[in-house]
Formats: C-alpha cells, structure tokens, sequence
C-alpha cells in the first residue's frame, strides 16, 4: 500500500484569472498556460505573466510547448516567468539539457507508451495522447501498456469522471487535464476544475 495521500494535478490550457484562482483554491499543484501556436488555449507571453503572478509559489506554473524552436521557447519562458516548461515535440536530449536552469522543472509529453522517466533529462515524464489537448483518451488501461517507474503524469482524455479510475489502474503519480474540464472547446468550467480536482486527490484513499 503506498503512503501517498493524494496525485500530483495539474490543469491545464488557463487563460482567465478567474479560472486560475479557481484551480488554485480547489488544491492544483501546478497550473498550464499554452504558448504553443493554434490552440483554441494559446495564450500570449504577456498574459501568461499575468496569469503566473497570481500563483502562489507552492503551485507551479507550466508553459506549453509543441515543436517550437529552442530560442522561441527560451523567450517564451522568460517573458512570461513561468518555472515549468513541457515540450510536446520530438525534441532530443541535448534540447532539454539546453533548456535547464536553476529551479526550472522541465517536463517531457510523449505518447510513447513504453517511455522511462528521466530518459531524456527531464524531471517529469508526461504520458499522453497522441492527439494532446483533443480530449481523446488512449488505451491506458489496456494489456500493452506497462507504466514506468517513478514520477510520471497520465493525461489524455480524463476528466471528473474516470480521473479516479484511471490513476488506479495506472498508479500514475500525477494527472493533468484540459478538455476535461472545459464546458466547450477552450474555455474551462470552473465546476469541473473543483470536481476533477477532488476526484483525482480522492485516487489514493484506500481505506474505502
Ligand atoms: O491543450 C492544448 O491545446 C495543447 C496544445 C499543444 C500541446 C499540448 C496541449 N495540451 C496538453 O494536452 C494534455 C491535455 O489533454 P486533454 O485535453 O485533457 O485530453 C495536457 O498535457 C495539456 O498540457
């Protein structure tokens, strides 16, 4: 039995104050904001930082990436000041030993199911669907998947309502979510932030 009493949770694609203070009250450990381009989520720098600076320093903020030029996400990150950056791209070990710097946490988001933590020199392992940010779920409950050992996050496709589950079957250490938690395509539901939040922390009280 793992003493753990509750997933690490982040959620994802924020682009309003109000719904980042939501997150933040209802419990998030870390909070997304999408730099990447062509999301119906993509927010700009200076919003970004607007955003950030209303998070507490226990709460981590988390700039979205996907296939961006290494200079373009060094800038991103340092106008918008957020501490984690999660890179959605193909990039090589040598992009995130560029990318570290001191208390940076770096993020990596494959939809490789066979992934090891830290392979690449991040510090957390992000599994996903190949589609991320589409609200599609992926096999993770299926035979083929064998989750890795460490510090990982399961996203794809959870939302309040299969959370629980999917981090039982899994034992992912963390989830992350946006879809699921939106009342329509890019714009988040502060109801389902709460509930998604307490259904994923609620993961690992075994003593039902
Ligand atoms: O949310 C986006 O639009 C997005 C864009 C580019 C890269 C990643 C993106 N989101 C990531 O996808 C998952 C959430 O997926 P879902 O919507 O809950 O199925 C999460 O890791 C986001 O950071």
């Amino acid at each position: 039995m793992s003493d753990r009493k509750s997933v690490f949770v982040k959620i994802c694609g924020l682009k309003t104050p109000e719904d980042v203070d939501v997150a933040v009250a209802a419990g998030a450990h870390a909070v997304g904001f999408v730099l990447a381009p062509n999301s119906p989520r993509t927010v700009t720098a200076d919003l970004a930082r607007e955003l950030a600076a209303r998070v507490p320093e226990r709460v981590l903020t988390v700039g979205v990436f996907r296939g961006q030029p290494l200079e373009e996400v060094r800038r991103l990150t340092g106008e918008s000041g957020v501490r984690g950056v999660q890179l959605h791209g193909d990039e090589g070990p040598e992009y995130y030993e560029e990318l570290r710097a001191p208390g940076r946490t770096l993020l990596r988001a494959t939809a490789e199911h066979v992934a090891r933590c830290g392979e690449y020199g991040e510090d957390l392992l992000l599994i996903d669907a190949p589609d991320p940010g589409s609200g599609k779920p992926w096999n993770w409950g299926s035979a083929q998947f064998t989750a890795p050992e460490g510090r990982w996050l399961l996203a794809g496709g959870l939302g309040p309502d299969n959370v629980r589950e999917a981090v039982r079957a899994t034992g992912a250490w963390g989830v992350d979510v946006s879809s699921g938690v939106e009342r329509e395509r890019g714009v988040k539901s502060p109801d389902l932030i709460r509930a998604f939040i307490e259904a994923a922390t609620q993961s690992y009280d075994y003593s039902e």
